[in-house]
């Protein structure tokens, strides 16, 4: 049995019946359209990049762009948002999987982010059930049996409005190949999810628009045009209005931060805000700066978000998302619920509410929640400071950051840099990868939420400290970090790890082989430019099963 594919398409991964409804000819037909009209615009992208990072590595600064002043300076606004995502206060996020899907759409929160990017790993088998997943929650009909616990998991009449987030423009599908090349990931996710949702979802959700989306790790607004021009060729494809389409826009690398604008008036038709990635900003502040000794990190744990340039980047993104009629949304406090220890619980959903306390007086008009548990702390802190409307884009301008300049939002984070922060960030890195590699894409480890973007924090601080031989100034001993000095730190956590999880989840997991990866990506020369990108190769399966590199 095999899938009936068009011209020029292979599908290399398992055939399965389920699968097969939706990967149909006529779907396939959709992304291959949309493939080869925009991939020389995603390879010139992903050069552009390149060229960005050569800059930079030369001792370039990322900053505003002359040529695009008219766009900064201009008086003009994003088309209304519409009515169904007025009011976004509280933002559920997960990955595609089917109990997941249930709980987020039933949790309370007025949204949720279905994610194919950061939360999950993007197997062929987690792809296609996402997307099984997410047909049938757009249609309603979504169940979900847990047989050890004989549970019942189905819809409530209220849910939580749907966004869902494709991939990066970085990513392959190389289980789908077109023309001979691996398909671009995000073009995958997008194209399947709207082909089978489109019409359902006006209907159901959208209140006549639709579908909703984010937008991962973009760098330039030339970026975003690709994704305007995808909407646009799916509406004309569709026969509905421009416009329907809506996306919200993470900032969520250094440079886009300069981009905001210009980001927003590509969109500016199919836009509904921009919001604070602040994991992967953090892990792009590194990237950006990994030529720049001058520019080290402290300790993960001490990058928050009252370090001047993350503020810098909350006030500037609220102010021009007002000026410009659309959300900004506020990020992910990476605090999760503590189930066997009440103390430790709410000291952590203390941290939560005071990270939304922030973000609301700031002006933000809505955050994300991690955990069907944070959700009643969060929309009590957002209900009760907003001034009776479903958001602040027209109560809280926040004329005060228009004055930010370049300086403020590249301002080094300030703290120290501790072997308790080595230890951490490779403990953590190397666990996160080994679930990754299993096909968990986002896990709770120390009491807090992990995905790909704060590991790839930890990869990338590994990497600088090792690179520059920094000196571990928090701990007053004068100790640099080495390769020596990782090589024993590296052993030493393994073990740890080992004595945490248990001989036998050790030795059936993947720590080894995350290990070897984590450890040669947080030594390599040169500084690899995702952690997840290394890794696909390591969960590419091809039918029938034979070792699969890209
Ligand atoms: C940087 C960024 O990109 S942030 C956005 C991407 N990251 C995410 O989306 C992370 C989402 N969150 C999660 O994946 C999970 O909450 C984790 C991994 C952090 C913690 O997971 P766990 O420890 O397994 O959660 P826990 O055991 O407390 O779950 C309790 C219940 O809540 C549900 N739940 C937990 N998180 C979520 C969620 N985000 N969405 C829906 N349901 C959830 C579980 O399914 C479980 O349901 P059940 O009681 O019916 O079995
Ligand atoms: O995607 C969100 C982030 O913080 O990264
Ligand atoms: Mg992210």
């Amino acid at each position: 049995m095999g899938y009936d594919v068009p011209e020029g398409v292979d599908i290399r991964g398992r055939y399965d019946t389920e699968f097969s409804k939706i990967l149909t000819r006529d779907a396939l037909q959709f992304v291959t359209d949309l493939q080869r009209e925009f991939r020389n615009h995603i390879k010139y992208a992903m050069e552009c990049r390149r060229e960005a990072k050569m800059r930079y590595n030369n001792g370039g600064l990322p900053g505003f762009d002359p040529a695009t002043k008219y766009i900064r300076e201009g008086e003009w606004v994003c088309a209304p948002v519409p009515a169904a995502v007025a009011d976004r206060r509280v933002e559920i996020t997960g990955p595609v999987e089917r109990k997941m899907v249930i709980n987020a759409l039933n949790s309370g929160a007025k949204v949720f982010m279905a994610d194919f990017e950061d939360a999950l790993s993007p197997s062929w088998e987690n792809l296609m059930r996402g997307h099984v997943n997410l047909r049938d929650a757009v249609n309603r009909t979504i169940t979900f049996h847990d047989q050890a616990r004989n549970k019942l998991y189905k819809l409530n009449d209220q849910t939580a409005k749907l966004f869902v987030r494709p991939r990066g423009w970085h990513l392959p599908e190389a289980h789908i190949f077109i023309d001979g090349e691996p398909a671009t990931g995000c073009l995958v996710d997008f194209g399947l999810y709207f082909f089978h949702n489109y019409a359902n979802f006006r209907k159901v959700q959208g209140q006549g628009f639709g579908p909703f989306f984010y937008l991962p790790k973009m760098e330039h607004s030339r970026e975003a045009r690709i994704w305007n021009n995808v909407f646009g060729r799916a509406e004309r494809w569709a026969g509905i209005e421009r416009g329907s389409i809506r996306a919200t826009v993470l900032i969520e690398t250094l440079p886009a931060v300069f981009q905001m604008n210009e980001i927003l008036y590509e969109l500016r038709d199919h836009s509904v805000g921009l919001n604070c990635g602040r994991w992967d900003y953090i892990f792009s502040y590194v990237k950006t700066f990994q030529g720049h000794p001058d520019r080290l990190l402290p300790d993960r744990v001490q990058v928050g978000m009252a370090q001047h340039l993350l503020r810098s980047y909350s006030d500037l993104l609220i102010h021009t998302c007002h000026k410009r009629g659309v959300h900004a949304m506020g990020g992910m406090a990476a605090q999760i619920p503590i189930r066997d220890d009440p103390a430790a619980n709410e000291a952590a959903l203390e941290l939560v509410r005071k990270d939304k306390l922030r973000e609301v007086k700031a002006g933000h008009d809505g955050t994300w929640a991690a955990h069907p548990g944070l959700i009643p702390a969060c929309m009590e802190v957002f209900t009760n400071n907003m001034v009776n409307a479903p958001n602040q884009i027209h109560s809280m301008k926040r004329q005060d950051a228009s004055e930010l300049i370049e300086e403020d939002l590249l301002q080094s984070p300030r703290g120290v840099r501790t072997m308790e922060g080595l230890r951490l960030n490779t403990r953590v890195g190397i666990q996160y990868l080994a679930a990754w590699l299993t096909g968990a894409g986002s896990v709770p480890l120390y009491n807090l939420m992990e995905d790909a973007a704060t590991a790839e924090i930890s990869r990338v601080q590994n990497w600088q400290w090792l690179k520059y031989g920094v000196e571990l100034d928090g701990d007053g001993l004068g100790v640099k970090v080495n390769l020596d000095l990782f090589g024993r730190v590296v052993e030493e956590e393994m073990a740890r790890i080992e004595r945490e999880v248990g001989k036998d989840k050790f030795n059936k997991g993947m720590y080894k082989e995350a290990c070897k990866l984590f450890t040669r990506q947080c030594t390599a020369p040169v500084l690899d430019d995702f952690l997840t990108l290394d890794a696909y190769n390591n969960i590419v399966m091809y039918h029938p099963i034979e070792s699969s590199r890209l």
